[in-house]
């Protein structure tokens, strides 16, 4: 029976899905569903391994190349009878039989993205093209995580789905957001052109434990600051706006999308935005009162980890977006979905992880 394939717009055209290839049919005799995550020891990855993990219908396959993502963030997994671990770049072609593939591989962090940018953007077009040529061989339905990047410095606010973004194409961020956005448009052609089933989430800022210390990012960076005792830095002209999602309210988001039945692109994050300037002052203005809940969670818990910390102002690098917020309509409409965790509970998950890592506890 003919598949009925949306383009992204309202058309409609018909063609019918890949046929699942006979080891996987064979499969269907058996209870479970074979899950590939690529980039499965990153931060987002691993949490979203243990949430798939839990489920013991599930077999997960992780792929990772390590290049910002660690074994130990799966240790508790290693050897588990329903999982497996495979050093891979999906940059090169990977043949395993599955039914479902997320696929994150890709670094996040602007540091690590613009660290070496041909391999970003191979990442993102070449990895994506290998994991749509994977899906459409086994018949593996495939998410992919883009990004809110996808709006560039966005000059609608909040940023709704079918807002097409103002991205520069050949700055230095171009490797990750004009990457993701190719992305985008392979999983599209594949799924008008072959009929793979697709999904596309639009991720905002994430937080939680397991990032990356080093990682660069402004909720990792201020809460590694305030531990060791160093000043926060606010990165130029610090009236740049973010809205930050805890990590485990993205997966719940991550699987509802793939088990639901629509394509996307869905925006995912948590649309409480504040300033970076109002992030790191609520350090030493205890009192203000006038951000939001969220902002003021925010201020009650880094002040828990370093009362007396100092902010210092940095230069900022080019193309940072001024503005970020999701709207989140879709999410909440067609997936049930929104974030649930507030700033006052993730920061200090994400605290212990980091002082237990960092070996500083906390001053009695
Ligand atoms: O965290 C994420 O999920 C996102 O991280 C980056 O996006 P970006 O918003 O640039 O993330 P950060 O590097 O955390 O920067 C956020 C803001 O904080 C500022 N910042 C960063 C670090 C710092 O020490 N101080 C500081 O003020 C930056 O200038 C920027 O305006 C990636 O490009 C996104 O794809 C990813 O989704």
């Amino acid at each position: 029976m003919a598949n009925q394939v949306s383009n992204g717009s309202n058309h409609v055209s018909t063609k019918p899905p890949p046929e699942p290839s006979p080891l996987r049919k064979a499969k269907f005799f058996q209870a479970n569903m074979r899950i590939l995550v690529t980039g499965g020891a990153g931060f987002i990855g691993s949490h979203l391994v243990d949430k798939l993990m839990q489920n013991e219908k599930n077999e997960v396959i992780v792929v990772d190349n390590y290049f910002t993502g660690s074994k130990d963030n799966l240790k508790q997994w290693i050897g588990h009878p329903r999982f497996e671990l495979i050093r891979h770049d999906v940059t090169e072609p990977l043949l395993v039989e599955v039914d479902q593939i997320y696929h994150l591989a890709c670094p996040a962090s602007p540091i690590f993205y613009k660290y070496n940018p041909v391999k970003t953007i191979k990442t993102n077009v070449i990895g994506t093209l290998n994991m749509l040529g994977l899906a459409k061989r086994v018949g593996a339905r495939i998410l992919l995580t883009s990004t809110s990047e996808v709006y560039g410095d966005p000059l609608v606010h909040p940023q709704t789905e079918d807002y097409w973004g103002n991205v520069n194409p050949i700055g230095v961020r171009s490797c990750y957001d004009e990457g993701k956005r190719v992305a985008e448009t392979l999983m599209f052609d594949y799924h008008r052109q072959h009929g793979i089933e697709i999904r596309i989430a639009r991720i905002f800022n994430t937080y939680g434990p397991r990032m990356n210390i080093d990682d660069g990012r402004v909720v990792s960076n201020f809460i590694a600051q305030a531990i060791r005792d160093e000043p926060l830095t606010v990165q130029l002209p610090g009236t740049q706006t973010r809205s930050f999602c805890y990590v485990s309210d993205m997966v719940d988001g991550l699987i509802r999308l793939m088990e639901g039945n629509n394509t996307g692109p869905i925006n995912i994050g948590n649309p409480g935005e504040f300033t970076m300037t109002e992030l790191a002052e609520t350090v030493k203005e205890p009192d203000l009162g006038i951000f939001s809940t969220n902002l003021t969670d925010m201020k009650v818990v880094l002040q828990m980890i370093n009362p007396n910390v100092k902010i210092i102002t940095v230069d900022n690098t080019p193309d940072d977006p001024r503005q970020r917020k999701p709207n989140i309509t879709k999410a909440n409409e067609l997936l049930g979905w929104e974030p649930k965790i507030k700033l006052r509970d993730g920061i200090p998950l994400m605290e212990e992880d980091f002082r237990k890592r960092l070996e500083i506890p906390r001053k009695k």
